[in-house]
C-alpha cells in the first residue's frame, strides 16, 4: 500500500518537482510559466468539455475558464463527475446524490457532509476505475490538492468517452491532449494486461530516454505520461548534448527515486488501514494485484476504509465500553465470591473453635480433677522454666521532702537495672540483669502479683522460699510486710500471701482439705528466736510465755494476729542509718498440708518468707558494742548465705551450710527441691552507692544459681498410713522401755502425743520414729535451736526414755518460771490439739544429733564445718565433755539462748569472719538439750546460767534456770499490724 500511495503521486509533478530542484537551467526556460499555460490549457480543455457534457449542475455552471480553485470547487461535490461518467457510460454511477446546497458556496475547508463526499466521489471513482481512467484522489478536490490529476481524469473520461462515440473500435488508449500524431500514448482496461504493463508507449528516438524515465515514473505512478512533462524533458533536453544527456538523466532519476522514497515515507503514517485493505481478499486472490493493488480497488479501499475505519471505532468504543463494564462486573462479581468465600472461611473456622471449646468445656467438666493437676503442673512448669533461684530487685523511693533526690538508679527496663556510679566509687555505669526490676513507683500489689504462682505452688506441695535482701533502710520489710501502718493496698508479700493461700484453698474445697499453719521465727546474734509466744500478763507471774509457736490458722485475720504478735517479738535495733532497723532476720514459715479427698493424697507445702537484717557493712553502721555484734553477726551470716549460694553456683558436692542459722534455716530452699526468689532492694541515694553496688553484685551471683527442678511433696495414702503404723509401733515400744526401765513418766499422753510427733510437712527430716501427725516444727529442728536429742551420758543412762514424752516435760522457750505447771496451764487454756506445738525446743530429732555432736568444735576454730571435724567428734562423742566444753556447758542453758549468745559475742568480736558462731551454737545447742534432759529429770537445773541476763532474752534465760527472773519486757514490734480499709 505505501507504494500504492507512493504511485498515486502524479510521476509529472514529482518529475517536474525534482526537475525544478535539479537545475537553474530549468529555470532558464521559464518552466513555471510553461508549466502554468500548460496546466490551464489542460484545465479548459477538461472544463468545456464538462460543460458541454452536463450543461448547468446545481444552479451553477462550471465557467469555461475555470481557475484552478474554480475547478476544483465546482467538481467537489462529485455531482458532475458522476453526471458527466454517466453520459459517458450509462449507470455508472447509480445514484447521484444532489447536494441541498451548492457545494460550491460551501466555504472551501468547510466539510462537505460525509454522505456527500464519500458517496459521489467515491462511486465517480469506482467508475472510473472500472474504466481504466487514470484517478485521482478525494482530497485533490479539497484545498491544497492535485487539481492537475483531476484535469487528467476528466481528460481520461473525455477520451473513453470520444472512443466510445467513434464506435469503440479497437482498443481504447487514452492519448490526453496530445496530438495523436506524436502522442501514442494509450490506456488499457486495468484487466487486460498486468498494470506495470498496461502503460504502452511509444516515443520517437531522441525521446527515448525520456520516454524510459516517463515509462518508468508512469509504471510506477500509474498515470500517464503528461504534455507538460514532455515538453518540459524536451525543453531540458533540447539544448543538451547528446553526451551530457546520459548524466543528467541518471541525476534526474536518482532524484525522482529520492522523492519517491521520501514521499512514500512521509505518508507511511497514513497507511495503516490501507494496508488493512489491501488484504483485501480480492486484491489478494487477484494474482496481478498481489504486488500493486489495481487503482480502482484501491480507491475503494480507501475510501471504505475510512468509513469502516469510523465504524469500526464506533463499534470498538461501545465494545470497549460493553467490554469494561462486562469487566468491572466480573471483578465486582470476583470479589463478591472471594467475600462469600472467606466469611464461609471464617465461619468455618469459628464453628470448628466453637466445636473445639465445647469439647474443652465438656472435657474440663467430665475431668475437672484431671484438668486441676494439669493446671497445676502447667503453673509449676513455667515457674521451673523461669529459673529456680528468681532474682527480684526493688528500688525503694525517696521520702516525702528528702533533700536531694538525685538517684543512682538511672534507667530500668524489663529486667536490667542500670546505676550511675559516681566518680569517687568507679565511674561511668552499670547495668544488672535479673528476673524482674521494680521502679520506686511499684505497688505492692505489682510486687506481690509477679510473686504469686509462687504462693500458689505452695499449695501444690512444693517448697517455697522468698527472701527480703538489702541494705538498711532500703525497703525489705516494706515489701515483705509493709510500711509502719499497714493498710489493705500497703499490705505486704505475708499479708497477701497468706489470704491467697487461703483463697486458693477455698476454691479448691470440694477436691482438697487444706491445713495451714504458721510459724514466726527470728534469728538474732545467731540464735533463734520464737516469735509467736504469745506475751500474757500474769498478776503474780510475771509474764509467761507458753505454748504453740506453730500455730493453726484458718483465715486472713489469724494471720493478722499472729503477725502483730511476732512484730512485737521481734528485736529491733537502733543504728545510725535506721533507727527502726531491724538487726536479726525473720522467718515467716507458712506450712500447709493439703489431703484429696477423694485420692488420699496428701501434699505438703512450706514457704519461708524471710526478711533478712540489713546488710550493710559493719563500719557504714558506726556500730559498737553490742550493736556491733549484732553487726557482725549479720554479716556473718550473710556471707554464709553467700558461700551457699557460691557453692550452689559452682555445683560443689559440699554446701557449707551449717555455717549459720540462717543458711541452716534456708537449707531446704536453698538446696533444691524448692523454688526460691531472692527479692534484692536498693536505696536509690547517691551516699548508697557503696552498699547498692555491692547488693547489686550480691545479687546477680545469686541469679546464677541452678537448684534443679522443685519437687512436690507427697505421700500415697497407702505410703501415709504405713507411716503413722510404724510411728505408733515405735511410740509404743519406747513407752514400754520407758516404763520398765524408769520410774519417770511425768507427761500425760496428751503432751506426749501433742509434742511428740513430728511434723507433717517434713517427712525428709523426720526421723523413722516420727509420725505423719501433724503438730510439730520440723523446720526448728533443722535449725538446730531445738533440743536435739544428743548421745548424752542421760541418754544413755535413760535408754528407755520416751523421747515424746522427755521433749513433752522439756520446758519451753521461752521458759517459764515453773514449766510443769505452765504447761498443764497452756494446755488448758490452748487446747488446740495435735496443732499446736509446745515449743520449738522440744522437738527431738535423734538423727540429727550425731550431726549435731559431730559439727561441734571447740571455739575459736576458724573457717568452715570441716568434714574431718565431723568424723572426729562423730567417733568420739565423749569429747563434747571436755572439761572446755562442760564449762560452757555450765554456763548456759538450753533456754537461754541469749545468754549463750554472750559468750559466743566475746568469742566472736575476735572471729566475726569465721564460722565460729555457728559451732558455738551447736555447742551451745548441746548444752541445751543435755540441760533440757536435766531439766525434764529434775536434776541440777541450778548448776546453769551462771551470768546474769543482759538482755530481756538473757533475763528469760535466767529466770528459767533460776526459775526467779523476769519476764522479758514486750518489744515493740517493727511494724504494727492493723488493717484499715
Ligand atoms: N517501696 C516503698 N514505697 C514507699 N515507702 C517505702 C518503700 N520501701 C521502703 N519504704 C519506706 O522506707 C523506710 C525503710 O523501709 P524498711 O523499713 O522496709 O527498710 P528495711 O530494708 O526493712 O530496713 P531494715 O533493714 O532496717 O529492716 C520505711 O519508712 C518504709 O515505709
Amino acid at each position: 500500500m505505501a507504494a500504492e500511495a507512493a504511485f498515486s503521486f502524479s510521476v509529472a509533478s514529482v518529475v517536474e518537482d525534482v526537475l525544478q530542484q535539479h537545475g537553474t537551467r530549468l529555470k532558464d526556460l521559464d518552466f513555471e510559466s510553461r508549466k502554468a499555460e500548460e496546466a490551464a490549457s489542460r484545465r479548459y480543455e477538461a472544463a468545456g468539455w464538462l460543460r458541454k457534457m452536463v450543461g448547468v449542475v446545481a444552479a451553477k455552471d462550471l465557467p469555461a475558464e475555470p481557475s484552478e480553485e474554480e475547478f476544483r470547487l465546482g467538481l467537489r461535490s462529485g455531482i458532475i463527475l458522476c453526471n458527466v461518467i454517466n453520459k459517458v457510460q450509462s449507470g455508472a454511477v447509480p445514484k447521484v446524490v444532489e447536494s441541498p446546497v451548492d457545494s460550491a458556496l460551501i466555504p472551501d475547508g468547510a466539510p462537505l457532509s460525509a454522505y456527500q463526499y464519500f458517496e459521489n466521489v467515491r462511486n465517480f471513482l469506482v467508475a472510473v476505475q472500472e474504466i481504466g481512467i487514470p484517478t485521482f484522489e478525494a482530497s485533490d478536490l479539497e484545498q491544497g490538492g492535485k487539481s492537475s490529476r483531476i484535469v487528467n481524469c476528466v481528460l481520461g473520461l473525455k477520451s473513453y468517452g470520444e472512443w466510445k462515440q467513434s464506435g469503440a473500435n479497437g482498443v481504447w488508449k487514452f492519448g490526453g491532449n496530445l496530438k495523436p500524431a506524436t502522442s501514442t500514448k494509450s490506456f488499457v482496461r486495468k484487466n487486460s494486461e498486468p498494470f506495470t504493463n498496461s502503460l504502452s508507449r511509444t516515443s520517437s528516438l531522441n525521446e527515448k530516454s525520456v520516454t524510459g524515465l516517463n515509462c518508468e515514473a508512469e509504471s510506477n505512478s500509474k498515470t500517464s505520461g503528461s504534455h507538460s512533462l514532455s515538453s518540459l524533458v524536451h525543453a531540458i533536453l533540447s539544448d543538451k548534448r547528446p553526451e551530457e544527456v546520459p548524466m543528467l538523466v541518471e541525476s534526474v532519476l536518482s532524484k525522482v527515486v529520492e522523492e519517491f522514497e521520501h514521499r512514500i515515507a512521509s505518508r507511511g503514517g497514513e497507511q495503516v488501514q490501507p494496508k488493512i485493505a489491501s488484504r483485501d481478499p480480492v486484491s489478494q486472490s487477484n494474482g496481478s494485484a498481489s504486488k500493486f493493488v489495481m487503482p480502482d480497488k484501491k480507491v475503494d479501499n480507501r475510501i471504505s476504509t475510512v468509513s469502516k475505519k469510523d465504524d469500526f471505532i464506533q463499534k470498538s468504543r461501545v465494545a470497549e465500553q460493553s467490554r469494561s463494564q462486562l469487566l468491572k462486573q466480573k471483578e465486582l462479581s470476583d470479589q463478591q465470591q472471594r467475600e462469600i468465600q472467606f466469611i464461609q472461611m471464617k465461619f468455618q473456622e469459628e464453628f470448628s473453635n466453637l466445636g473445639m471449646h465445647v469439647c474443652g468445656l465438656a472435657h474440663a467438666a467430665s475431668g475437672y480433677h484431671r484438668v486441676l493437676e494439669e493446671n497445676r503442673k502447667l503453673y509449676n512448669q513455667v515457674q521451673d522454666l523461669k529459673g529456680s533461684i528468681r532474682v527480684y530487685c526493688r528500688v525503694r523511693p525517696f521520702f516525702p521532702g528528702q533533700p536531694n533526690q538525685l538517684s543512682t538508679v538511672e534507667n530500668i527496663e524489663d529486667g536490667t537495672l542500670t546505676v550511675h556510679i559516681p566518680s569517687k566509687n568507679g565511674k561511668g555505669r552499670k547495668s544488672f540483669n535479673f528476673n524482674k526490676v521494680f521502679g520506686p513507683s511499684a505497688s505492692q500489689a505489682e510486687v506481690f502479683l509477679d510473686m504469686q504462682p509462687l504462693i500458689r505452688s505452695v499449695l501444690d506441695g512444693f517448697n517455697v522460699c522468698i527472701f527480703a535482701y538489702g541494705q538498711t533502710g532500703s525497703g525489705k520489710t516494706y515489701t515483705m510486710t509493709g510500711p509502719k501502718e499497714i493498710t489493705e493496698k500497703s499490705q505486704g508479700v505475708n499479708y497477701r500471701a497468706l489470704s491467697d493461700l487461703f483463697l486458693i484453698a477455698d476454691q479448691r474445697k470440694d477436691t482438697f482439705h487444706y491445713d495451714v499453719s504458721v510459724q514466726m521465727i527470728e534469728i538474732y546474734n545467731e540464735q533463734v528466736r520464737d516469735l509467736l509466744v504469745k506475751i500474757r500478763s500474769s498478776s503474780n507471774k510475771g509474764l509467761s510465755v507458753p505454748d504453740a509457736s506453730l500455730v493453726p490458722v484458718s483465715s486472713t485475720l489469724d494471720v493478722i494476729e499472729l503477725m502483730n504478735l511476732g512484730q512485737r517479738n521481734r528485736a529491733v535495733g537502733a543504728t545510725a542509718l535506721n533507727d527502726r532497723s531491724s538487726r536479726s532476720h525473720s522467718c515467716l514459715t507458712v506450712h500447709v498440708q493439703g489431703r484429696d479427698l477423694t485420692t488420699g493424697t496428701v501434699l505438703r507445702g512450706c514457704m519461708h518468707l524471710v526478711d533478712l537484717a540489713g546488710s550493710e557493712r559493719v563500719d557504714k553502721s558506726e556500730a559498737t558494742g553490742d550493736r556491733l555484734k549484732e553487726a557482725q553477726h549479720i554479716n556473718k551470716s550473710l556471707s554464709a548465705l553467700g558461700d551457699v549460694i557460691a557453692s550452689l553456683a559452682q555445683k560443689n558436692s559440699h554446701v557449707p551450710y551449717r555455717n549459720s542459722k540462717l543458711t541452716q534455716l534456708l537449707q531446704d530452699s536453698l538446696g533444691g527441691q524448692a523454688k526460691t526468689l531472692m527479692f534484692v532492694h536498693i536505696s536509690p541515694e547517691s551516699e548508697a552507692i557503696g552498699e547498692t553496688l555491692s547488693t547489686l553484685k550480691f545479687a546477680e551471683r545469686v541469679a546464677t544459681v541452678e537448684l534443679g527442678a522443685a519437687r512436690v511433696n507427697k505421700d500415697s495414702a497407702d505410703v501415709k498410713e504405713l507411716k503413722e503404723q510404724i510411728a505408733n509401733l515405735k511410740a509404743a515400744l519406747a513407752r514400754k522401755e520407758g516404763e520398765s526401765e524408769h520410774s519417770f513418766s511425768g507427761s500425760s499422753e496428751k503432751y506426749r502425743t501433742r509434742t511428740g510427733d513430728l511434723s507433717p510437712y517434713h517427712p525428709n527430716q523426720r526421723g523413722t520414729d516420727a509420725g505423719d501427725r501433724p503438730g510439730c516444727r520440723q523446720p526448728m529442728v533443722e535449725v538446730g535451736n531445738i533440743g536435739h536429742q544428743s548421745k548424752s551420758r542421760f541418754r544413755h543412762k535413760t535408754q528407755s526414755l520416751d523421747f515424746d514424752e522427755m521433749s513433752s516435760t522439756s520446758p519451753p522457750w521461752p521458759p517459764v518460771s515453773s514449766p510443769g505447771q505452765n504447761y498443764a496451764e497452756d494446755d488448758k487454756e490452748t487446747g488446740s490439739g495435735e496443732w499446736v506445738d509446745k515449743v520449738m525446743v522440744n522437738k527431738q530429732d535423734i538423727n540429727k544429733t550425731d550431726n549435731l555432736l559431730g559439727c561441734w568444735e571447740s571455739p575459736g576454730a576458724n573457717g568452715n564445718l570441716s568434714d574431718v571435724f565431723y568424723q572426729k567428734y562423730l567417733q568420739d562423742s565423749s569429747k563434747m565433755y571436755s572439761e572446755q566444753s562442760y564449762n560452757m556447758f555450765m554456763g548456759g542453758n538450753q533456754f537461754n539462748m541469749m545468754a549463750g549468745s554472750d559468750e559466743m559475742d566475746e568469742l566472736d568480736a575476735a572471729t566475726s569472719d569465721s564460722s565460729e558462731p555457728d559451732l558455738l551454737w551447736q555447742f551451745n545447742h548441746s548444752k541445751l538439750t543435755t540441760m533440757t534432759m536435766t531439766n525434764a529429770v529434775g536434776s541440777k537445773t541450778k548448776r546453769s546460767i551462771p551470768k546474769s541476763a543482759k538482755s530481756p532474752e538473757m533475763r528469760i534465760g535466767a529466770s528459767v534456770s533460776n526459775r526467779t527472773g523476769r519476764h522479758p519486757a514486750p518489744v515493740d514490734g517493727k511494724r504494727k499490724v492493723g488493717i484499715r480499709k
